[in-house]
């Protein structure tokens, strides 16, 4: 581990922001942004950036803490992988939402594409699967494939109730104890809090290896804690790098000047982009191994900015919507609505400078006009020259967009690109003047399943359910 250490290695290694065609001087006056606008919101980006500065101060916001206090929980980790070397032959995630979505793109970003399918690719590690839903016909279908008896499950919630992540476990756990017996508890490693929930209280109970999430971090958050760092650590990820690039890039966001704040700056543009009725944030990757980073970043802007109400308890039903996207992939899709459709988007590239492989298109059909002009470039190449292509025509027909630049993917970069992210959302909150760390509307839902399948204390939510008014069936055709 710590391959990367110097300063001149890391600089390379920065991502940068750029945002020129969220400007008027590039998408014209009529959609494009001004510096004036920005110099008119200066009241509220300095009160936002105390608001950040008092949350770290205070430990308010725990995920700006995890790129520097997880020193030991780092070691205990790689202590815990060590131990398991050469024990299980598959590693398989139980989770959900921010307990799932960002080792799902972690694994996707950082190790190779056939990684589960590849002893050699491997080197014995585990594979690894997350499992982040209840669909009967997929987990029915991993439990006739798995083998328990190789196989460490890690249940990982932070709330520890999870309704799906718990229905998961229960039925893992028969299958263990079914194959297992006592040894079943050998098979089990759990990450959730420490002080709450009822996966705790089986831990507990049981002496199950546990990790734990820290209470200030909220799940959405909380790759960077073990949610994210013990799956990857066991599947060959080096998370010291991973929290070396979250740090290098806190430091960049910490800077109160906007100009030279990705985080701050971005989150500005969006807000001002969404007051102008952009109100769709679309990431479009050019990068396959980015593909499930849109994912993670749609629950995280999602549930963090989509709120009813504001600081104030007033009712404002306010954020953006995120869409996930993947170029060169939607160019043939969801391109042409981005293009011509309504004004109603702010896209943001993520644009890999250096790919990890590179793969030539041999020359060849010289007769052919129409083919013979792709023949030795590079595969490389093209996915370049698209996004730049795909960049200037939504340019030119004037949609607001942005690209961040991702020198090539690895511990550091993706480290980087999440603690931007991340931080990029809590300054957005700020000017949004919600909460961007609870998600009450959730819970509206949950409560109905609740009752539904009748747990004590939800009587009233089944009654209610119950007695929904009928549909009309002369509209289900
Ligand atoms: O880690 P937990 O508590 O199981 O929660 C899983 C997910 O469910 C939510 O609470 C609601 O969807 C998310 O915020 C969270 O990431």
């Amino acid at each position: 581990m710590h391959y990367y250490q110097n300063k001149e290695w890391q600089e390379k290694m920065r991502i940068r922001l750029d945002v020129n065609n969220m400007f008027a001087a590039q998408v014209g006056e009529e959609h494009g942004l001004t510096k004036e606008r920005i110099e008119q919101l200066s009241d509220q980006l300095k009160a936002a950036h105390e608001a950040l500065v008092k949350a770290r101060e205070t430990s308010k916001l725990g995920f700006m803490e995890l790129p520097y206090n997880q020193k030991e929980v780092v070691e205990e980790i790689l202590a815990y992988v060590e131990e398991n070397k050469g024990k299980f032959e598959n590693i398989v995630v139980l989770g959900i939402g921010g307990s799932a979505l960002g080792m799902i793109a972690l694994q996707r970003a950082l190790n190779p594409f056939y990684y589960n399918e590849s002893a050699e690719l491997r080197q014995g590690r585990p594979r690894l699967y997350v499992l982040d839903n209840v669909d009967p016909e997929w987990f029915g279908e991993f439990l006739e494939q798995v083998d328990v008896k190789k196989t460490l499950f890690n249940v990982i919630s932070k709330s520890g109730g999870t309704a799906e992540t718990m229905t998961q476990y229960m039925i893992i756990r028969k299958h263990l104890e079914d194959e297992l017996g006592e040894k079943a508890t050998d098979h089990l490693v759990f990450t959730t809090s420490k002080d709450r929930g009822n996966l705790i209280k089986i831990a507990k109970a049981e002496g199950i290896k546990t990790f734990f999430i820290p209470e200030n971090v909220g799940g959405r958050f909380s790759v960077l804690s073990p949610v994210g760092l013990l799956p990857a650590a066991f599947v060959g990820i080096d998370i010291c790098e991973l929290l070396a690039g979250a740090k290098y890039m806190d430091q960049i966001c910490q800077n109160e000047d906007i100009w030279q704040n990705p985080a701050y700056l971005n989150a500005t543009l969006q807000y001002l982009a969404y007051q102008d009725g952009k109100t769709i944030s679309v990431m479009l990757p050019y990068s396959s191994a980015l593909k499930d980073f849109a994912d993670w970043y749609a629950q995280l802007w999602a549930e963090s900015l989509g709120k009813k109400l504001n600081r104030e308890g007033v009712v404002v039903n306010v954020g953006p919507t995120p869409v996930k996207a993947l170029g060169a992939t939607d160019q043939h899709s969801q391109v042409q609505l981005y293009m011509e459709g309504p004004f109603d988007k702010v896209i943001t590239f993520l644009e890999v400078k250096r790919f990890r492989k590179e793969v030539t298109i041999p020359e060849g059909y010289k007769e052919i006009d129409g083919l013979s002009y792709l023949g030795g470039h590079t595969m490389n190449e093209l996915i370049t020259v698209e996004k730049q292509a795909t960049e200037m025509a939504l340019t030119k027909n004037n949609r607001l967009n942005c690209t961040i630049i991702i020198p090539e993917i690895n511990a550091f970069t993706v480290g980087q690109l999440i603690q931007l992210l991340e931080v990029q959302t809590a300054f957005a909150g700020e000017l949004f003047n919600i909460n961007a760390f609870d998600q009450p509307g959730v819970e509206l839902g949950k409560n109905y399943t609740y009752g539904i399948l009748g747990r004590k204390g939800y009587e009233q939510m089944k009654e209610e359910f119950e007695s929904r008014s009928e549909k009309d069936t002369s509209l289900i055709i």
